[in-house]
């Protein structure tokens, strides 16, 4: 793993956009993305930029189950205000939260999946060690599934609610093998939450309870960091 400890998120956000430019320019053509508010520096330098994104496809990690697109909290919501309204993709994929069908949603997205294979894939990661919703636990071998979301991660989340009670208790998400196929991983890390996280993915055993320690298995792994979230490395 590479690993750039930056003094902020507005540094940190420049360094990932950088590194997506790179990748664009030497051809790649399927973005990874992610939601959460670790790539929000990141997809503002990509609105606020004079590149075109018309030509690519775009593949989100997950989504809450039972929210509508239209809802102001689903994924495809965030996604549609942060960058596609500013910067529309050729096609986005984002696993149908409102779909309760889990089988026909989840082989959906394993075809998109096979179709379309990442090339540049954007993390950030939750303070128990999850990347995109796969919980500890999760197998490093999964594709696309339906979670149960851990009280951690309600909690976490609940931020961007009225309250606890209502975030939704399911997601689905793209495996851990899934995100594993991407040809470049780079992952967002800020603040001290996230510093335990951090440490245990980098330095930690690799086990499925931290689902981040995975990306030890990755050959082309970007770390991007605060000072913050760097600051329990050993
Ligand atoms: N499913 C998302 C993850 O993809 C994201 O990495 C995590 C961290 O969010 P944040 O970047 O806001 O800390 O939140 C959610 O659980």
């Amino acid at each position: 793993m590479k690993i750039l400890v930056t003094k902020n998120k507005e540094e940190a956000s420049k360094n990932a956009f950088e590194l997506l430019q790179t990748d664009i320019i030497n051809g790649a053509q399927v973005l990874g993305l992610a939601t959460g508010s670790s790539p929000l520096g990141l997809y503002q330098k990509m609105t606020s930029s004079s590149v075109d994104y018309s030509n690519l496809i775009s593949i989100n990690l997950d989504e809450y189950v039972g929210l509508k697109p239209t809802d102001p909290q689903s994924y495809h919501y965030f996604m549609e205000h942060h960058l596609f309204a500013q910067k529309p993709f050729a096609k986005s994929f984002i696993p149908d939260g409102s779909n309760p069908n889990a089988d026909e949603v989840i082989n959906h997205y394993n075809q998109i999946l096979a179709t379309y294979p990442i090339d540049t894939q954007i993390l950030g990661i939750g303070n128990n060690g999850h990347i995109g919703f796969n919980e500890p636990g999760t197998p490093f071998n999964s594709q696309t599934h339906q979670v149960k979301l851990t009280p951690t991660t309600i909690n976490a989340n609940a931020r961007f609610f009225t309250s606890s009670n209502d975030v939704p208790t399911e997601a689905y998400t793209m495996g851990i093998g899934s995100i594993l196929q991407a040809n470049h991983i780079i992952l967002l890390a800020f603040g001290k939450p996230k510093a335990d996280a951090i440490n245990k993915m980098i330095n930690g055993k690799i086990t499925t309870r931290v689902p981040a320690s995975a990306l030890q298995k990755h050959p082309n792994v970007t770390v991007i960091l605060d000072e913050q979230a760097a600051s329990k490395l050993a």
